[in-house]
């Protein structure tokens, strides 16, 4: 189980991006969060994979804090994958940077050989993106974090990474946090719906009525 346990984050001194939150994601669940823009949930994302230190409070899985060494359990995947890729390797050593990973995997994803003797500016951003997708997967991989993933991309790319991260997450049961806009997306993938405002009220409410969260 990822729990996060009362944490806060701020980029200023001067202001809260998000105080005290508390959340709770399960093997085999999928929540999407929405909200308004800019209200925190790329920030929420990253303190949950680890990207961000919290200024207060916890994330742990299994009870275990995880982000201290070898490969995360969490991992993350964001609107643009070319910012996570060195544009001087070619992927077949991005790959290998990252481990080496399961030809079927790959596969899956529709990444060939060739493909990997390119450089990122030679693949599409479908491509770039299913490639990202399988680095993410690792065996170690528990929870997911998808952070607007597919927001750039057209309804046909859109559709199969889809259908293929769905087949993974069922297969593995691994747990994942959906971040979109886009609510009939969320609402046809997800388990369980969350507003990113509900959720920062909720502990507000809860502290005004005197809970210790
Ligand atoms: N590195 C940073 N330094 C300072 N402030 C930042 C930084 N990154 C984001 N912010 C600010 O933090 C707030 C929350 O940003 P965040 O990107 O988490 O919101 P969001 O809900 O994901 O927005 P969107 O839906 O538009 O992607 C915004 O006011 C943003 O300007």
């Amino acid at each position: 189980m990822l729990e996060i346990n009362n944490i806060s984050f701020r980029y200023n001194p001067d202001k809260w991006i998000f105080n005290q939150i508390n959340f709770v994601l399960k093997p085999g669940e999928i929540i999407g969060l929405y909200g308004e823009s800019g209200t925190g949930k790329s920030t929420f994302a990253k303190v949950i994979a680890g990207h961000l230190k919290p200024d207060k409070g916890k994330v742990t899985v299994n009870g275990v804090p995880y982000n201290q060494k070898g490969r995360n359990p969490v991992q993350i995947i964001g609107q643009h994958p070319e910012k996570a890729i060195n544009p001087r390797w070619k992927m077949k050593q991005v790959l290998a940077e990252s481990g080496g990973f399961d030809e079927a995997l790959l596969e899956m994803f529709g990444i060939n050989q060739e493909l990997l003797q390119r450089y990122p500016s030679q693949l599409s951003g479908g491509e770039l993106q299913r490639f990202c997708l399988a680095r993410t997967m690792a065996p170690e991989t528990k929870f997911l974090i998808a952070d607007e993933m597919t927001t750039m991309l057209d309804t046909i790319n859109k559709a199969q990474i889809w259908k293929t991260v769905l087949q993974i997450v069922k297969q593995r049961q691994l747990g994942m946090l959906v971040v979109s806009h886009e609510l009939p997306l969320l609402n046809r993938i997800c388990t369980s719906l969350l507003s990113f405002e509900d959720m920062l009220k909720t502990n507000q409410e809860k502290k005004n009525h005197g809970f210790n969260i």
